[in-house]
């Protein structure tokens, strides 16, 4: 069965997750005309060469003009921005949508900039890797991945299923919930593990030098995964600790006490606990890859990530 095409679908900025979204409606034959816009000139010369949009304005208003469907693909922080810009273009019956990492807040970022004519359908791929920019992108980015959507209260069924639709037609799975019940899911599977790994990797740095340069020659195992992760873009995290600070504060919370009591199992050489706790660990992360779904773990994206660049255009 042919998936329905939105007649004009416009991403605002064109990095890993815009310029994959991008690749694989052209792939895919998800939308009859592809607007992608950016307001780096630089992207929007590299967007033009890799030839996946038919058209590619400098300003997110110029994009939103007559589409069907607006997603933006910025950094949370920059969502209630383009939201101010895109409203007052958005046509009777548009959807607005977008893709950050953090849902509440971009609900309330955006929501004010919607005309009531218009549709806000926030949603969240929870698909990605560490790297940035245009170059980046791939059109499997999002096979059998998760699309988390979060329509706020009241939204119109029929925007709701379109977006998911067009989600589903990249290959993702789609699942619905609040925007807050996703910032605490997410706060802990994704946001906190990331911090953990910027912390982590800049402790290492922090040590003196002769054992700071022992680590990265002798970096295996766990802490060269963490450096991969700690490498992810600085801008986009900052945004992701800023905006879901509630939700990340209450998980780090229970992380820092969890943590605490294996600290003090290990000074009170209690190895009961901690092999209890492993054991326990050890069938969480078995039932993930028994449901094939080893996305929910904290390395999702890893698989991709993993790919050297030219693999992944
Ligand atoms: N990187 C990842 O693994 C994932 C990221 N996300 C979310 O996707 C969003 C985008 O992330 P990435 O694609 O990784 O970022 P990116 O840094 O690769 O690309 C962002 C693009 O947006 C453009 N941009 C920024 N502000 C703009 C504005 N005001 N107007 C027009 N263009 C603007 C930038 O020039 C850049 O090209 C973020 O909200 C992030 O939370 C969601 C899932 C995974
Ligand atoms: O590269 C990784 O391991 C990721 O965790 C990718 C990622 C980053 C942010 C998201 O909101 C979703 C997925």
């Amino acid at each position: 069965m042919s998936v329905p095409r939105v007649k004009r679908l416009a991403v605002i900025g064109a990095g890993l997750i815009g310029s994959s979204l991008a690749r694989a409606v052209r792939e895919k034959h998800l939308a009859e005309t592809l607007v992608v816009a950016d307001r780096d000139p630089a992207v929007r010369r590299r967007v033009m060469e890799l030839g996946f949009a038919d058209e590619v304005p400098a300003t997110a208003a110029e994009a939103a003009r007559d589409a069907d469907m607006v997603i933006a693909c910025v950094p949370v922080g920059a969502s209630r921005a383009i939201a101010a810009e895109v409203g007052p273009e958005l046509k009777p019956g548009a959807i607005l949508s977008d893709v950050g990492s953090v849902k509440g807040a971009v609900l309330e970022a955006m929501a004010p900039h919607v005309p009531a004519h218009a549709h806000l359908v926030p949603a969240h791929p929870v698909a990605g890797t560490e790297f940035s920019g245009p170059d980046a992108g791939f059109a499997s980015l999002f096979e059998n991945r998760w699309c988390i959507v979060t329509p706020p209260e009241g939204a119109d069924p029929e925007a709701v299923e379109k977006l998911a639709t067009l989600w589903r037609g990249m290959g993702a799975n789609v699942e619905f919930m609040s925007a807050q019940h996703h910032d605490l899911v997410l706060a802990i599977t994704s946001h906190v593990p990331h911090l953990i790994a910027y912390n982590i990797v800049g402790t290492a740095a922090e040590l003196e030098e002769t054992l700071a340069s022992e680590v990265i020659k002798f970096s295996a195992g766990g802490f060269r995964d963490f450096t991969r992760i700690a490498s992810s873009d600085p801008t986009m995290w900052r945004d992701v600790f800023l905006y879901n600070r509630d939700a990340v504060l209450e998980m780090l919370g229970r992380f820092t006490e969890d943590l605490t009591a294996l600290q003090r199992a290990i000074r009170y050489g209690d190895g009961d606990t901690l092999f209890a706790h492993f054991t326990r660990t050890r069938a969480i992360r078995r039932s993930i890859i028994e449901q094939g779904q080893e996305t929910a773990a904290p390395d999702f994206g890893r698989r991709a990530a993993e790919k050297p660049k030219h693999e992944q255009s």
